[in-house]
Parts: structure tokens; sequence; C-alpha cells
């Protein structure tokens, strides 16, 4: 069976882990913010495993692992406040677009789609990122995960996304790379495209049983060169109806 964009019209992308390799930024103001405390600092490998629910749980899993306890609830919210500032200081110095990622964008864009981009990132981080790497101009809304009142894999950012712009969830996608991602997609009643190569806890996207499993974003533009499948994955496009 093969699944693809057509009769989609809006799309809703994840950002940490899909479209950029933020985990490199992520770590060093984990990092920062536990050797200021003077607590045993992990290695990015460790950060990568604990992003995907929101920066209060990245920081609350970083100290519960440095203290072997969970946090008190007042050196939660220092940590916190502590992260938010050492990672504003530098957001996008190791930060890196993943492949395919800004051409992608462009062609549905092109092809006339709604996209969107639902991030569990706090809001204030997703322009000043956006902006670095010239992607600002694609997406017709974002909501980071301090948006609304819940966040992923609640479907609510993506329920609100879709009835802003009037489209029918089933007219709608969630492409991302974890759980969450997939859970709150399947949640709405998106169709899900799940990508292997971002932050998932160390488990496989496979697992979590999107509706389509890309290799790479460029999959989900490839029927628009002509070829429609590729190897195990599924490709994807067309919004006018005519592939
Ligand atoms: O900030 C996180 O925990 C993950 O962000 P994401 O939803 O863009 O993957
Ligand atoms: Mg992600």
């Amino acid at each position: 069976m093969h699944l693809t964009l057509k009769g989609k019209r809006l799309v809703a992308f994840d950002l940490d882990g899909t479209l950029i390799d933020s985990v490199p930024d992520l770590a060093v103001a984990v990092q920062k913010t536990l050797d200021d405390q003077g607590l045993a600092v992990p290695q990015e490998a460790d950060v990568r495993d604990w992003v995907g629910n929101g920066a209060p749980v990245l920081v609350e899993r970083a100290l519960t692992w440095a203290l072997n306890e969970p946090p008190s609830e007042e050196r939660q919210a220092e940590s916190y406040r502590e992260f938010l500032a050492h990672y504003a200081h530098a957001p996008n110095r190791l930060t890196r677009l993943y492949p395919g990622a800004a051409e992608t964008l462009s062609v549905l864009k092109e092809a006339g789609l709604t996209l969107v981009l639902i991030t569990n990132k706090p809001e204030d981080f997703i322009a000043p990122i956006l902006e670095h790497f010239d992607l600002s101009g694609y997406f017709d809304l974002t909501l980071g995960g301090d948006s609304l009142a819940r966040k992923k894999p609640d479907p609510l950012p993506l329920l609100h996304a879709a009835e802003y712009f009037g489209v029918p969830t089933c007219e709608c996608a969630m492409v991302g790379d974890s759980r969450h991602d997939i859970g709150a997609g399947k949640a709405a009643a998106f169709t899900t495209f799940g990508l292997p190569y971002g932050y998932n806890h160390g488990e496989p996207i496979s697992d979590s049983h999107p509706d389509v499993l890309l290799d790479t974003l460029d999959d989900l533009i490839s029927s628009t060169t002509g070829s429609s499948t590729t190897g195990s994955s599924t490709t994807v496009l067309s919004t006018t109806g005519t592939a």
C-alpha cells in the first residue's frame, strides 16, 4: 500500500530532529546548566534521548540523571531559567538543517499547501531559529510547546491548526521524528509520516507505526520528479490531483 500527500491541504512539520539537528546546542545548554551547579555533565548522546517532551522535561530528565533522583521544585525552576538563558545565548551555533529540509518546504509551499510548524520547543525560540535558517517564509502558522494548554503527544496543537485554517483533519498530515508526533497525529486523525533519523528516546520510529515511513524529507517530494516509489519507503505529493 502506497500513501502520498495527494488530497492533503495542510502539512504540519515537527522541528527538532525533523527539520533541524538541534541537539548539539541543546546539549551545550544542558551541560552548562548542570556544570554551573557543580553536577555531573552528560554527553550529547544522553541529551539526544531526553529531547522530545519540551524543554522543562529535558531539564528535569538531566537533573534526575545527575542527582539520581527527581529535583526539588525550586531546583527545577531555577535550572530551567538557567537553561533558557544558556540556550537563548546560542541556539544556532552548532545546529544544522537536515538535508532536503528547505527544498522540501519550498516545493510543498509552491504546490499550494498550507504549512504549519508544530514543535514542543518553547515558542520564543521558533522565530530566531527559523530566521537563522531562512525558513520563516514557509510557515503559515507556528506553535511551540507552550503556545497552547497542551503539547504533543496531545492532539490539541494539530487540531488547533486544522481548525484555524478550516481544513478537515483527513486532509492534514503530520511529519515528525518522534512517537509524540505520531501519537498526536493519530489522535488528531491526521495522516502520519515518520522520519527515522531524529530523536525518539532511542526507539525506532517504526515502533510508533506511522502511516508512512520515510527515509528522508526528500521522500515527501520525490514523486514530483516522476518516480513514485523508493524501495521500501513511500513517496508523496501530488497536490494537484493529477499524479
Ligand atoms: O523541544 C522538544 O522537546 C522537542 O521539540 P520538537 O517537538 O520540535 O521535536
Ligand atoms: Mg522532534
